[in-house]
C-alpha cells in the first residue's frame, strides 16, 4: 500500500449531540472513545461534553485515538469580528492543546438550524454588504487559526447563509484560498440541492476536511413534506451513515482519490442513540467502508488508514 493520505474517523454527534444535549446524556467519554477503538477509527472530533486537554490527551494516548478538529458558532455579521476573536482565540487554544489538524467554522448569524422553523425553506440570505463582512471576517480568523497550526475550514450547512452550492461558490470565490478552506459535507449537500458530486468538484483544492454523512431518501422527503425543522429532521432518521442511505459515496471517494485529497474523512451521522444504537451504526459504516470504499483506494494504487 502506498503513503497513508487519508484518515477515518467517527464523530461524536452518533451518541451525544450538542445541540440536544439531553439525547444520549448516559454515553460517556470512555464509552465513546472505546466504541470508536472497537469500530476501527483513527480518531474523532471533539464535543461539547469532552474534558480539557489534560484529561483527554491521556485517554486518547491509552487508545491510540487522534482528534481531528471541533466546531465553532461564528456570529461575524451579528457581533461583528473583535466580539468573535476572543472565543475563537479560546477554542483553537484548547485545540492546539489536543493537536488537532481543524477548525470546524459555521456562520450562525440568522441561522435557524436550532429553531422551530421550516429548514427547507426558512434558511436566512446574506446581503452584498454582509458577505463582505462574513468572507473578510473569516480571512482574518483563518490567518489567525494557522498561528495554532490550525486549519480554518468552514461547513456549509441547513439552515444557514451558507448552505446551497451558489453560496458555497459565493463563500470560495470571496475568501482567500491561503486561510479559508472548505469543510466538504455529503449530507447537507444532499439534503439542500443535492449537488454532492458538483461541489466536491468543483471546490476539490480547496476542501481540507471531509464529513461522510449519509442520507435516507424516505425520510428526506417526508420532512421537506411536512416543512420539518433541522431538529426534528435529524431525530426522524434523515441522516444516516454511509453505506446505509442513497449519497453516492463510491463516486464521492472515488473523485477524492483521483484528486489526492489527504486528510480526515469522518462519519458523521446524527441520529437518535435511543433508536440507532451508536456503535452498530459506527460498525455499518465500517463494513461498508471496508467492502466498499477501500478496495477503491487499491485500485487507485492511493494510500489509505483505518
Ligand atoms: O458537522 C456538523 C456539526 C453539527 O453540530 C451539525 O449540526 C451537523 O449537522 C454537522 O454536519
Ligand atoms: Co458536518
Amino acid at each position: 500500500m502506498g503513503a497513508t493520505e487519508i484518515t477515518w474517523g467517527i464523530s461524536p454527534i452518533g451518541w451525544r449531540n450538542d445541540d440536544i444535549p439531553e439525547i444520549g446524556a448516559e454515553n460517556t467519554l470512555g464509552h465513546l472513545l472505546g466504541d470508536i477503538v472497537v469500530a476501527g477509527f483513527a480518531g474523532t472530533e471533539l464535543g461539547g461534553f469532552f474534558p480539557g486537554p489534560d484529561v483527554l490527551n491521556k485517554e486518547l494516548e491509552l487508545r491510540g485515538l487522534r482528534i481531528a478538529g471541533q466546531w465553532f458558532s461564528s456570529y461575524i455579521v451579528r457581533d461583528g469580528l473583535p466580539a468573535v476573536r476572543e472565543a475563537f482565540a479560546d477554542q483553537c487554544r484548547s485545540l492546539q492543546g489536543v493537536k488537532a489538524d481543524v477548525i470546524v467554522i459555521s456562520e450562525q448569524t440568522g441561522s435557524i438550524q436550532g429553531l422551530d422553523r421550516n429548514v427547507f425553506s426558512d434558511k436566512p440570505e446574506f446581503d452584498d454588504e454582509q458577505w463582505v463582512q462574513l468572507c473578510e471576517g473569516l480571512n482574518q480568523l483563518g490567518e489567525e487559526a494557522q498561528q495554532y497550526g490550525l486549519q480554518l475550514v468552514y461547513h456549509h450547512h441547513m439552515g444557514t447563509v451558507v448552505q446551497t452550492a451558489p453560496e458555497i461558490a459565493r463563500l470560495m470565490d470571496g475568501t482567500d484560498a491561503r486561510f479559508v478552506h472548505l469543510l466538504y459535507d455529503t449530507g447537507h449537500c444532499y439534503a439542500s440541492d443535492g449537488e454532492v458530486l458538483e461541489v466536491l468538484k468543483t471546490h476539490i483544492g480547496r476542501i481540507r476536511h471531509v464529513h461522510f454523512k449519509d442520507i435516507r431518501q424516505n425520510v428526506l422527503d417526508q420532512c421537506r413534506a411536512k416543512g420539518r425543522s433541522f431538529q426534528q429532521s435529524f431525530m426522524q432518521g434523515m441522516f444516516t451513515v454511509p453505506g446505509d442511505g442513497c449519497v453516492p459515496f463510491e463516486d464521492v471517494y472515488q473523485l477524492l482519490l483521483a484528486h489526492g485529497y489527504k486528510g480526515w474523512i469522518i462519519v458523521e451521522a446524527e441520529q437518535d442513540p435511543a433508536i440507532a444504537h451508536p456503535l452498530e451504526y459506527a460498525l455499518i459504516a465500517r463494513k461498508y467502508i471496508d467492502r466498499n470504499l477501500l478496495p477503491l483506494a487499491a485500485t487507485a494504487d492511493k494510500g489509505y488508514k483505518r
